[in-house]
């Protein structure tokens, strides 16, 4: 009886694991400064002009070595820049707030790399070898690395030097590669003496090509890939990249233009901040310099200082101070010259949207230039349940008079945002964007942001290549699960924002990813490991300039308490009958041996988990492919087959039992006692599946709770209000039922504090994504995060491999990768293809925990044991597992 449960069992309610599961990515690099390269310079102009000494510069053709080494241009004097400022010179050492972390701003933390774990070590550069005489190295062992140019071996009188190289002499062999990595020469046999003697300036002939030494590489250099990066013909300009060359228009160049002698004159006079950079808690941007000033003021206006509104500031965290000057300097091509993308891929919960609305405020009504504004119109491309959800914190931070923004949806078409001058922000879902494309494209859009972008991972889909193709060149990712498991889904994201940043496709391949690749495996040699490793720390340092990631911990303190739970609960016999018989059929057996095709463990894992949520679940297909007789569904009649008796003759789905289930049962048994014990406090329930959440409906229904729900079939147009009737004190509704491919991103659920996954996902991400709905600013309850799992079956094994795979990564996983994608060997099918019924909790056993899981819960005594443990490095995070035992017959 529900009156019976003692308080105390609600805190034991359950054989209990908390894990907490994520550890912060670790700090990226401090971009070094690159030493300067001799270039690609045909031997005829040896000597360039001091013209050409800066068209070396140009950001396209000098992109890595200028953003880490802003000062070369700073350092001289050039006529062209503005000297016209309204700040005394010796304005430029005040003290102006520029946020807390201003000084290091090139230290955020980098992205991290999970599987690949591409981040972080700089290891100490390799033993430099050189090839004196003196040393006792082996000749044969002997590398060397040299920048050349080369041309094909012709007779012609006038011969053109084809492009830049690098020549690898190792021993007695070379190898000459070309600026994207690839092999163009081979040759061995060389006399030792011959390979020994090169130095800069020497011309030689080597495997049918005639090549020019134009420097020493260092070893350093050639591990890191710079090499690579810096050479005439640079991947990081490479042709595919469009817009990158784009990027080097006056990004004012429509809005700033003085228009007659009389507007620049009162430009000139009425130029002065928008907000005062001297108030002591001011958030003032980072000025720009010569260089910049020269690429983007052509108009010569007055600097002026650009001030966040102090409106704002009064409600910024710390950390959004930060994420705010960031996207600024990205957008304004000050981080990397001339790029103008950034990711923000903070972790869920940490305000990305209201840093994006910073911006766009600052960005609309300011700029560095004449105080004119940068931007005018800005595209917010988000998952449809969250197009409402920007609108209301457009109004929530902004009111409804500063900023008009305008949603598309069913009933507003954007022909009314092209035709009304009012609007500044357009904000639609990714699926309208790609029906009004043609429209959308015509609108020239100062600045795009992408929520939940991690979506773009795959540049040939067609929502990528829709959003590639606006002219937009200031361009925003934000995602709290960024793919960083993927170096090829990563390159995809960072091509997205800055194109062509890391050259094509194919150079990037050669240069970091197979050597990262092949550095990781097993069979790497420690000369593999090495440059895997640098190029894997020389890639972070690059990407790390526009990339941002901070996790849960900077908003822990703003946060009630987060306990989570997950609760193992004991199959029902009917559920225990049905999973013996599906392991028992000629399907899975088929697996097993590996005998069929097209992929059968997939309807097998599907069916399986399906029974573990309810057996009802399974019925229909029980009764109509288990007994069809078409050849097509084969496979599944021989999975089903036979199971029909397992039911009750008079079985009906509809009227299924809590009982038939071990998670059901468990379930409704929390729901009362949340119901009871915290009256006021709400359960957001989350299912992967609708039939699922149907079942959790009628439960509602038939124990009275209130409910609303949210899930694929719900128009777009009522999901705000669905989440804010949930959210407001004084909604009747206990709970909200939710589909989390539907609403498991980006969605504020703040008015429940409970949440209950009832299913689980291969990927951990996507369970991430859905716990974090409720565990957010604005909380005002301690959360408790339940997730439910049946015993000695294939959900143990999921969460088992959730587990251990976020501990060898130390980081998400792609959010969008599915079981379908998922390869398995057959000792891991066999493993998740086993019921374990001799165990009360085999993830319990595997931990080795001390306490016997076989407690006496009977007066409500509580026993839970407590493991505390210190994960990862430096920033370790507190880790706690507990382990409690409860079997659920207990409850009955
Ligand atoms: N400085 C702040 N003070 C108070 N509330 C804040 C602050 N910043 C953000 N919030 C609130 O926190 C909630 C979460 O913010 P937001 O939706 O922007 O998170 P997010 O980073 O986009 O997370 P997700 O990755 O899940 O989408 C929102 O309700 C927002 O209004
Ligand atoms: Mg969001």
């Amino acid at each position: 009886m529900l009156g019976s449960i003692n308080p105390a069992l609600y805190s034991v309610f359950f054989r209990l694991l908390l894990l907490n599961m994520r550890r912060s990515a670790a700090p990226s690099q401090l971009q070094g400064k690159h030493l300067k390269k001799t270039k690609f310079i045909p031997p005829a102009r040896s000597n360039p002009s001091p013209n050409e000494e800066i068209t070396k510069l140009n950001p396209d053709i000098k992109l890595f070595e200028v953003a880490a080494n802003d000062t070369l241009l700073q350092s001289q004097t050039n006529p062209r820049i503005c000297s016209l400022n309204l700040l005394p010179a010796e304005e430029s050492g005040r003290e102006i707030n520029h946020g807390d972390n201003y000084k290091e701003k090139y230290c955020f933390e980098a992205p991290a790399m999970a599987t690949l774990e591409l981040h972080h070590t700089v290891h100490s550069s390799p033993k430099e070898i050189t090839v004196s005489k003196g040393q006792e190295v082996e000749p044969e062992n002997l590398v060397k690395y040299f920048n050349v140019i080369w041309r094909k071996a012709s007779k012609k009188k006038h011969k053109k030097w084809e492009g830049d190289a690098v020549l690898i002499v190792k021993g007695k062999s070379f190898t000459l590669k070309d600026l994207e990595g690839k092999d163009i020469g081979r040759g061995t046999g060389y006399k030792f003496k011959d390979l020994e003697k090169i130095e800069e300036g020497q011309t030689m002939m080597i495997g049918g090509k005639e090549i020019e030494v134009m420097d020493i590489i260092s070893p350093d250099d050639f591990s890191s890939g710079k090499c690579f990066q810096l050479g005439g013909g640079s991947p990081a300009i490479s042709s595919s990249s469009q817009a990158a060359n784009r990027c080097f228009l006056n990004p004012l160049k429509s809005v700033c233009k003085p228009t007659s002698k009389e507007n620049t004159q009162s430009i000139f006079q009425n130029c002065k901040p928008r907000h005062d950079p001297y108030l002591p808690n001011s958030l003032v941007m980072l000025r720009p310099d010569n260089n910049h000033q020269r690429m983007f003021n052509k108009n010569c206006f007055p600097v002026v200082d650009v001030v966040i509104d102090p409106h704002l500031v009064y409600h910024l965290r710390p950390h959004q101070k930060e994420g705010i000057i960031f996207l600024y300097e990205c957008v304004m091509g000050m981080r990397v010259n001339s790029r103008c993308g950034a990711i923000l891929a903070d972790e869920m919960g940490l305000g990305k949207t209201l840093q994006c609305i910073s911006l766009i405020w600052t960005l609309q009504c300011q700029g560095p230039y004449g105080g004119k504004p940068v931007i005018k119109k800005t595209l917010i491309v988000t998952p449809g349940s969250l197009v409402n959800n920007w609108k209301k914190e457009f109004q929530k931070w902004l009111g409804s008079e500063r900023i008009k923004i305008y949603t598309v949806d069913q009933d507003h078409k954007v022909e009314e945002f092209i035709k009304s001058p009012f609007y500044s922000v357009l904000i639609i879902s990714y699926e309208m964007l790609l029906r009004s494309l043609d429209q959308i494209k015509h609108i020239k859009f100062d600045l795009l942001i992408c929520d939940e972008g991690h979506r773009l991972k795959n540049s040939t889909i067609k929502t990528t290549t829709a959003l590639i193709s606006l002219s937009c060149e200031k361009r925003i990712i934000l995602t709290g699960t960024p793919v960083q498991n993927d170096l090829q889904e990563f390159f995809a994201l960072i091509d997205f924002v800055n194109p062509g940043i890391l050259g094509s496709l194919s150079s990037y391949r050669k240069i970091y990813e197979e050597p990262i690749i092949i550095s990781r495996q097993p069979s790497a040699s420690e000369e593999e490991k090495e440059l895997g490793e640098r190029r894997a720390a020389e890639l972070t340092c690059l990407t790390g300039l526009f990339f941002l990631r901070r996790t849960q911990e900077v908003i822990n303190k703003y946060l009630p308490p987060k306990i989570e739970n997950v609760v193992f609960c004991q199959p029902g016999a009917l559920q225990i009958e049905l999973y013996r018989k599906l392991l028992n059929s000629q399907a899975v057996r088929f697996c097993l041996e590996g005998l069929l095709e097209n992929s059968p463990h997939l309807i097998c894992i599907g069916a399986l988990k399906k029974l573990c949520n309810h057996p009802c679940l399974l019925f229909n297909s029980v009764k109509e492919k288990g007994c069809s007789s078409t050849w097509d569904e084969n496979e599944e009649k021989s999975l089903y087959e036979g199971l029909i008796n397992v039911f009750p003759a008079d079985y009906n789905p509809l009227l299924f039992t809590e009982k038939e289930s071990g998670k059901l049962q468990v379930l409704t048994k929390l729901l009362a006692v949340i119901h009871e014990l915290r009256p006021t406090e709400k359960v957001v329930l989350v299912s992967n599946y609708t039939q699922t959440l149907n079942i959790l409906q009628e439960i509602c229904k038939r124990h009275g709770y209130a409910y609303t729900r949210l899930d694929g079939q719900t128009p777009i147009s009522q999901r705000q209000q669905i989440v804010d009737g949930f959210n407001s004190k004084y909604s009747s509704d206990f709970i909200f039922l939710l589909s989390s491919k539907a609403g498991g991103v980006g969605l504020n659920l703040i008015g429940g504090s409970h949440l209950i996954l009832y299913d689980i996902d291969w990927n951990p991400a996507t369970d991430i994504q859905a716990m974090s709905r409720v565990w957010r600013d604005g909380q005002k309850h301690p959360v408790h995060i339940y997730r439910l799992l049946t015993t000695g079956t294939i959900e143990e094994k999921i969460y088992q491999r959730q587990i251990s795979k976020q501990g060898l990564s130390g980081a998400v996983v792609d959010l969008t990768r599915t079981s379908e994608y998922m390869q398995f060997s057959v000792e891991e099918l066999k493993n998740l293809f086993t019921l374990n019924e001799s165990s009360h909790c085999i993830t319990h056993d595997l931990l080795n925990c001390d306490c016997t899981g076989e407690q006496d819960h009977t007066g409500g005594s509580c026993h839970l044991h407590w493991k505390e443990y210190v994960q990862g490095g430096d920033q370790g995070r507190r880790a706690s597992q507990c382990c409690s035992s409860q079997r659920t017959e207990d409850y009955n």
